[in-house]
């Protein structure tokens, strides 16, 4: 195992299985979303966001592919239509964009309604403060939008972590496993790569982060995909936030 200098100017937070339990994610908010998706789109099938989103969901190369799995696909397109074609990309967990801003929307209700609080760690509010407290900058980096990112934390079940947050990412600034969007994120940060220490569960992530030039370290949280011997000895891997506790900046 590769031991990573503790010191960074901002760290950046992956959530699903690094702040947050992966089966948060899989076992409520995915299902949250496909219970709520067909009323969502018939209550505001006109309105303007919806609009786009179901003009952006058109676009997604997999539209072609869902509609080939239908026996009898629908003349016209209508929220039927566009609601089975999202429960089929969750099904599959493709991170589809205008998918994710979809999901958002949808989660939106149900943490305003409070049937929905967003899952965090125990390590992870003590983390934020103890950085915080050493002036250090904490981002989020998720396939998830930016709203969801904000939902999450902001209805914790930690309460408001929103305000240790100062920077939110989702795939508008690129993808999670390539290298041109941790550069497009140290750019927005205005911070040399070196300076950001990027935490995920995922070593294609890890990867990618490190070739753009960040820190990377792995989280092998209760419930995460095992680790090869292979991406142990090539990163650091923790179990929890604990050991970063004292991370200093430069
Ligand atoms: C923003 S909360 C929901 C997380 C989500 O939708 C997701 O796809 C998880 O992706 P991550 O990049 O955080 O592993
Ligand atoms: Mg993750």
């Amino acid at each position: 195992m590769t031991t990573t200098e503790r010191v960074a100017k901002v760290v950046l937070v992956d959530i699903e299985g690094t702040t947050t339990s992966i089966s948060f994610v899989h076992d409520v908010l995915f299902p949250y979303a496909k219970e709520n998706v067909n009323k969502f789109l018939r209550d505001s099938w006109k309105s303007d966001d919806t609009k786009q989103i179901v003009q952006d969901l058109q676009q997604v190369p997999q539209f072609a592919d869902y509609k080939d799995t239908l026996s009898a696909p629908p003349a016209e397109l209508d929220a039927e239509l566009i609601t089975g074609f999202v429960r089929y990309l969750i099904d599959k967990d493709l991170k589809v964009t205008p998918m994710k801003t979809l999901q958002g929307l949808i989660w939106a209700q149900g943490y305003a309604s409070g049937k929905l609080k967003g899952h965090v760690y125990e390590d992870v509010p003590a983390a934020f403060q103890a950085w915080r407290d050493a002036g250090l900058r904490i981002g989020v980096y998720s396939s998830g939008s930016v709203a969801a990112q904000k939902l999450i934390f902001g209805h914790s079940i930690a309460g408001d972590l929103m305000t240790h947050l100062s920077a939110y990412f989702d795939t508008h600034v690129g993808h999670k496993q390539e290298q041109q969007s941790y550069e497009n994120i140290a750019k927005s940060l205005e911070v040399a790569p070196e300076q950001i220490l990027f935490l995920t569960d995922i070593p294609g992530e890890a990867a990618a982060a490190r070739s753009a030039g960040l820190k990377a370290i792995l989280l092998q949280r209760p419930g995460n995909a095992p680790l090869t011997d292979s991406q142990k000895s090539t990163y650091e891997v923790i179990p929890d936030f604990k050991p970063l506790y004292n991370l200093q900046l430069p």
